[in-house]
Formats: C-alpha cells, sequence, structure tokens
C-alpha cells in the first residue's frame, strides 16, 4: 500500500473540530517516521528572508530571537536562517544579526544558516563564535549561505559586482568556510525572471549553480526571486541543473508575487527535490521588483506536501500560530491563506468544544 493510501487526509467535508484534530496528529508525526523519499525539508527562512525587507522599522532582535525559537520548539523546525552578515548600510534590518546569533537559543538537530555576502561577513560570524568558544559558550551555528545571480542586473544591485566577480568572491568564503568546518548553502537567485533583464536563460541559470556546487557548496537552492515564474519555468531550471547535480542537491525558494509559488513547489517537490524555502506567514518581499509579495509560507506548503503524501516534520497548527503571531507583531494581515484557514477551524473547534460542554452542563442541572 502506498504512503498515500495509508495517510488520513483531511477532508473539506470533515467538522472543523476532526479536521483541526487531524491536522494536530499529521502536524506532530515526525519525519523519521516517513519513507525516506517521502521526506521534505524544510528550510523556514522568515527570521532573514522573511524579516530582511520590513520596512516599518526595526524589528526588535528580541522579536526575531522569539520567532527562531518558536519555530524550532513548538513547530518543530529543523532548518532555520537565522540572519545575515551582510552590510547594515544595504540592509539595515539584519544590522542586529551579532545580537540574533549571541541571544538565540539552539537545539540539537536544527542547523542555522547565516547569510554570508563577503568575506568580511564570514570573518564576522567566526570571530563572533570564537569569542563565544572562548567564553565557555557553544557556537551556535555550523552553516553559512553565500549567494549570487543568474542576471547580471540583478547581482549588480543585490551585491554590487558582475556574477564573475561574485563568484570570485564567493569561492573564497566558500573555502575559508571549510577550512573553519562551517557547511556551505548556496543561492541563485532570478533563475526564471530578472525584474531588470526580464526572461532568464534556464542554461545561464544552471551554469551558476553547478559553479556553486563546484566551490563546495553541498546544495543550490534556486531562487524564484521575484515570484513570476511559472511550474514549467522553474522545471526547465531544475533539468538544466539535473545534467550535473541529483535534484536532491538542489532546494526550491518560491516567492509567490504572481500566486504560483506552491505551484511551483510542488511540481519541484514531484520532480524530485527534496528541500523547500519557506517563510512563517508568508513573510518577505523583494526591494527590486515592485509589488513582490513574500516567500512561499510555510503553512500551505507543509499542508500541501502533507495532501500529498510527504511529510515535513513541520507541526503545521503551530506553524499557523507562529506565522499568525509575528504577523501581528509586525503590524501586518497574516500573508498565508493556509495558516488563516488552519486558524479560523481551530477557533470554531475550540468554540464548539466548549459549547458542547455547556450543553452537557446545562443537560445535568
Ligand atoms: C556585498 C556587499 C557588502 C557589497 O557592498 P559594497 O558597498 O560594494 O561593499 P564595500 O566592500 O565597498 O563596503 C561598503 C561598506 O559596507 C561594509 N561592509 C561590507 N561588507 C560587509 C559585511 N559583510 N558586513 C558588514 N559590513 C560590511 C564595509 O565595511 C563598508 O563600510 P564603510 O567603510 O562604508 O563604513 C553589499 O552589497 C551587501 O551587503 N549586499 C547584501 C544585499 C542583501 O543582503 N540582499 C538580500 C539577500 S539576497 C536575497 O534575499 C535573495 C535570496 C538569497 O533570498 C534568494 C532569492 O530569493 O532569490
Amino acid at each position: 500500500m502506498s504512503l498515500l493510501a495509508r495517510t488520513r487526509l483531511p477532508s473539506p467535508l470533515l467538522n472543523a473540530t476532526a479536521h483541526a484534530r487531524l491536522l494536530g496528529q499529521q502536524g506532530r508525526r515526525g519525519l523519521a517516521s516517513a519513507a525516506p523519499d517521502r521526506r521534505v525539508k524544510i528550510v523556514d527562512v522568515s527570521p532573514r528572508d522573511g524579516l530582511q525587507n520590513e520596512r516599518g522599522g526595526m524589528v526588535a532582535t528580541a522579536t526575531k530571537i522569539e520567532l527562531i525559537r518558536r519555530l524550532q520548539d513548538e513547530a518543530g523546525v529543523r532548518c532555520i536562517e537565522a540572519g545575515a552578515f551582510v552590510s547594515p548600510k544595504w540592509v539595515p534590518q539584519m544590522g542586529d544579526t551579532p545580537d540574533v546569533l549571541a541571544g538565540m537559543p539552539t537545539r540539537a538537530g536544527v542547523t542555522y544558516p547565516f547569510l554570508v555576502p563577503n568575506a568580511k561577513g564570514l570573518e564576522t560570524l567566526l570571530r563572533l563564535q570564537g569569542d563565544m568558544e572562548a567564553a565557555g559558550t557553544a557556537k551556535k551555528t555550523d552553516e553559512i549561505a553565500i549567494f549570487t545571480a543568474a542576471s547580471e542586473g540583478f547581482c549588480r544591485a543585490n551585491t554590487n559586482c558582475s556574477i564573475d566577480e561574485s563568484l570570485d568572491r564567493l569561492a573564497g568564503v566558500a573555502s575559508k568556510a571549510a577550512e573553519a568546518g562551517l557547511r556551505v548553502r548556496g543561492y541563485v537567485s532570478v533563475v526564471a525572471h530578472c525584474p531588470y533583464e526580464g526572461r532568464v536563460d534556464p542554461r545561464r541559470a544552471a551554469d551558476v549553480s553547478r559553479k556553486l556546487l563546484e566551490m563546495g557548496c553541498y546544495e543550490v537552492s534556486l531562487g524564484d526571486t521575484v515570484g513570476a515564474a511559472s511550474p514549467s519555468e522553474m522545471l526547465a531550471v531544475l533539468n538544466e541543473c539535473t545534467r550535473f547535480a541529483r535534484p536532491e542537491q538542489l532546494a526550491a525558494h518560491c516567492h509567490d508575487t504572481m500566486g504560483s509559488g506552491l505551484s511551483n513547489v510542488l511540481a519541484m517537490v514531484k520532480a524530485g527535490v527534496r528541500t523547500v524555502d519557506s517563510a512563517v506567514g508568508g513573510l518577505g518581499g523583494c526591494p527590486y521588483s515592485p509589488g513582490a509579495t513574500g516567500n512561499i509560507d510555510t503553512e500551505s506548503v507543509v499542508y500541501a506536501l502533507q495532501r500529498e503524501g510527504y511529510e515535513t516534520g513541520v507541526d503545521l497548527e503551530a506553524a499557523a500560530k507562529i506565522g499568525q503571531w509575528i504577523n501581528e507583531a509586525l503590524g501586518k494581515a497574516n500573508g498565508s491563506s493556509a495558516g488563516r484557514a488552519i486558524l479560523a477551524r481551530l477557533a470554531m473547534a475550540q468554540t464548539k468544544g466548549k459549547g458542547e460542554g455547556n450543553d452537557q452542563r446545562e443537560s445535568r442541572l
């Protein structure tokens, strides 16, 4: 019997109580119980990609740390992109990353990649971790993420250099990181569409991805940065990449501007990708893409993957609560329609539960 057939999936016809209970059960089922080829790793990027473009004032460091804590302790996320050692002149919202690193709680089995654009970013991270170890505190992370782009226009706008210059810079960062015992994840932005150059040739995106793998990245995340790609466009990039990489060495990083984020994720997972980047509450945006909305939300990714018979190990109900909480903390509407629906069903189930309790009391009286 297939896992899909064995998995009880929430039906829209179930009442709210049953639906909420079922979602909870599914969310709590561990990754270990799933067949290896049905496991999908969620990289929740909300503390970095989700918050880096927040325009409504600096998000409090304590809020960022609480977001990381809740993602790991309550939602069971096993990979959390926690911050960025980039220039605060370019991305002020990430300026407190050293404080986030110092203050964040860590948990065994969870990885915390930090974005690093250049040698200076890596030196800062290594120095801070060295200071922590000297003070008797265990280091917080053993992973960084480096990033470049598939178009010259985006690369220059994002990192002030050409693609070749960025690759030169990143090769040095990757080799120093490896010497220091850090794993390196890679990103290629605008793999299908660029806000400056339009449609991007999938071979171009694949060529840059290959170079990141060759410099030692264990995985390359393919970014539909502006959220404009269709599934076939993302699959075209994936097909080019699988000429030299296994699908498991690639990740889906989809934004949802045009509403195709989830379709793109599902298409890539069905094609063999086993790592998906997402952000609770659909947090995020892209400063270089007018009207760009956030990352695809963790809640809809986890829900859709569950329905398709995949396991993420993420507690859906907890993710929905965290997505609601962080959006409220930012004074924003919850950007996850799946999250809103899950919370509405939970609220209805609770009300019904209370009502049933009252009815029983009344009937006993
Ligand atoms: C790459 C640079 C630094 C080049 O920026 P630059 O201005 O060319 O760099 P520079 O070397 O001339 O330095 C300028 C100033 O920045 C400082 N500086 C330089 N480096 C650092 C550093 N690491 N940490 C802290 N400070 C730094 C440096 O010390 C100097 O300070 P000053 O002397 O003027 O006081 C800059 O362009 C930058 O930080 N860019 C990052 C932009 C960014 O973070 N974008 C968002 C992340 S990428 C993304 O979101 C896409 C992704 C990953 O999610 C995937 C997807 O969706 O596609």
